[in-house]
């Protein structure tokens, strides 16, 4: 679905990602963890085109994504912090959304779940961080794209809300979607998982099913396995 070939992106003299190659098959989520800065939202941002890599390419279906747009389509994206006109009601950030599309929404699971529709009057700059991760969730679940990129997509939520978001994810899987998702989370990680990716200063240490990390480290939780794995390196 995603190749990822030879990506570098620096910032100023410093070196975020060094030459990151991997794939990303749809039917599966992957765990993108590493510790901060590794560059795992760069590395997401360049899938997105958010940001422009030095050099490298990113195929999408096998169509190299530098300079297009229609891609992006295919794509929900929850990014890590939310970025809405502040005075926008929530009903009318959904509404904005469906008329740029052309396009009704096609899954209203989690405004439902997170009961968004009883705040559609409320402004953006009255939300909650919480409430403004529930926004940026239903959005990018809105139109049952083919691929999710969630960005620590249960930070700021509540246990419950939290709950409810794996499930959804897990949902989408189940139908073939693809799934990246970045988290320090790691029970969480470790519930959802089909694959995870460490990255570590902007390459990549390991990309791996989690079975395979299990097996491989004889450990039954990816906390533990990390920590046997990378036990040189800091988390
Ligand atoms: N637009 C930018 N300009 C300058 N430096 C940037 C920019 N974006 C990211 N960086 C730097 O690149 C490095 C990697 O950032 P990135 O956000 O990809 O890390 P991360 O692994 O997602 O971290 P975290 O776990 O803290 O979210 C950091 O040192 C960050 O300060």
């Amino acid at each position: 679905m995603i190749a990822v070939e030879g990506l570098k992106k620096s910032f100023s003299r410093l070196e975020v990602l060094k030459n990151v190659s991997c794939g990303f098959e749809a039917g599966g989520v992957v765990s993108i963890l590493g510790p901060n800065a590794s560059g795992k939202t760069t590395l997401i941002k360049s899938i997105l085109g958010m940001v422009i890599p030095d050099s490298g390419n990113i195929l999408f279906k096998g169509r190299p994504v530098l300079n297009t747009f229609d891609y992006k389509s295919y794509i929900g994206y929850m990014p890590q912090i939310g970025h809405y006109p502040d005075n926008m009601q929530i009903g009318q950030l959904f509404k904005m959304v469906v008329d740029i599309r052309q396009q009704e929404a096609s899954d209203t699971d989690l405004l439902k779940t997170f009961r968004l529709e009883s705040m559609y009057q409320k402004t953006m700059r009255t939300l909650s961080g919480g409430t403004l991760q529930k926004v940026s969730a239903a959005l990018a679940f809105m139109f049952s794209p083919d691929v999710l990129i969630l960005d620590e997509p249960s930070a700021g939520l509540d246990p419950l809300a939290a709950e409810a978001l794996k499930e959804k994810i897990l949902a989408e899987r189940a139908k073939g979607k693809l799934v990246l998702v970045t988290s320090h989370i790691l029970s969480e990680a470790d519930e959802i998982s089909d694959h995870i990716l460490y990255l570590f200063e902007g390459r990549i240490e390991f990309y791996k099913t989690l079975p395979d990390l299990k097996a491989e480290t004889g450990e039954q939780k990816l906390s533990r396995a990390l920590t046997r794995l990378l036990s040189t390196t800091p988390c």
